[in-house]
């Protein structure tokens, strides 16, 4: 097949995993690779395409500085899929794949992608976006098939920010459904949360437009409403009394937004940006208030206009 890709995949978790059955079900060559696998990376990236990151945030560092010591083609696209920021810098993995490899094209996958929906066949959309059109271009028909859409944006950093900043609202909303707050509460701190991404968004470079889309509103809508979402599980389960350590102890895989909170706590500081729900989440994920006080502290906030930005 003469637009079958080479495809590699970094990162064998839930995510890694579901992209590889994808790309394979295209007919592409896909290689997994973790760091226990036993083929190097070296060998691998040999004949790729396109690379693939799905690590976990911790390990995009790690991942990104031992391919740089590599020989790699000048036409490889990365593609990152991860949802996390540095916590040192708060960049986004994208600008620090972009930082390390300024010379290739960069694309970012982000929607309302449940991992176990896509192993079991279910629909689903995503976005695919890139400052290099061509390279979306590429992505979109590496993956797109008719159980997932692709669409493509020209706004990279909208994108990646939208499935990121969602991550601390999924948390918000599992503590929603485990006070069992109803719908309209849910309805309200989704919509507040979106206001909130928004905000810092906007001020962060990305564009407002990008948001109401599927990498913004949809995965909110997605993470916010699913136990199959790790961030909405902590949430929940913190509502029921249990400890974030005893969560973490038994959570399969990783909560993106534990990190994300923190960093965005110090950014919107940083940058003087109100962050009400966000700032609840970090009070609460440190233990400093619990579920119903971060409720009342948001509910009895100064009353004001709804849009006064
Ligand atoms: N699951 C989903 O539904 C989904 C959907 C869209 C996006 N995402 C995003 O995709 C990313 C991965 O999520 P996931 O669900 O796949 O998480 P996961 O199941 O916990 O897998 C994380 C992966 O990252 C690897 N990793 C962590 N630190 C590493 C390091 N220092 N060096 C090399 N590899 C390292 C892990 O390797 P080990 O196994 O060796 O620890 C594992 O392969 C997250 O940012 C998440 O937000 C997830
Ligand atoms: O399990 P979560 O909370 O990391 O959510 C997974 C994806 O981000 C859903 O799009």
């Amino acid at each position: 097949m003469t637009n079958s890709k080479s495809v590699v995949i970094l990162g064998a978790g839930a995510w890694g995993s579901a992209l590889a059955t994808l790309a394979k079900a295209n007919d592409h060559k896909v290689h997994i690779w973790s760091r226990r696998s036993s083929r190097t990376l070296e060998k691998l990236v040999e004949d790729a395409d396109i690379i693939v990151s799905a690590v976990s945030m911790k390990g995009v560092r790690d991942v990104v500085s031992q391919l740089q010591g590599l020989p790699l083609s000048p036409e490889i696209i990365f593609l990152t899929a991860t949802k996390g920021l540095d916590p040192q810098t708060t960049c986004t993995p994208s600008q620090i794949w972009q930082e390390a490899f300024p010379n290739h094209p960069v694309v970012v996958l982000s929607g309302p992608n449940l991992s176990q929906e896509i192993q079991q066949e279910l629909p689903a959309a995503t976005v695919v976006a890139s400052n290099v059109t061509s390279a979306a271009e590429v992505v979109q028909l590496v993956f797109s098939s008719n159980r997932f859409r692709v669409y493509t944006n020209a706004d990279p950093l909208g994108v990646e920010l939208g499935g990121t900043l969602k991550n601390v609202m999924a948390i918000a909303a599992g503590v929603c459904d485990g006070l069992q707050l109803g719908t309209n509460a849910k309805a309200a701190l989704l919509t507040r949360g979106l206001t909130e991404m928004v905000r810092i968004g906007v001020h962060w470079g990305a564009k407002q437009e990008t948001f109401y889309g599927l990498s913004g509103l949809g995965d909110l809508l997605a993470t916010g409403n699913s136990p199959l979402s790790r961030n909405y599980q902590v949430g929940y389960q913190l509502a029921c009394g249990k400890s974030l350590t005893e969560i973490l102890t038994h959570l399969q895989g990783t909560a993106e937004g534990i990190n994300t909170t923190k960093v965005l706590m110090l950014r919107s500081k940083q940058q003087n940006i109100s962050m009400p729900i966000t700032e609840q989440v970090y009070h609460l994920l440190q233990a400093e208030v619990t579920p119903r006080q971060a409720l009342l502290e948001l509910m009895l906030r100064d009353i004001k206009p709804e849009y006064n930005e």
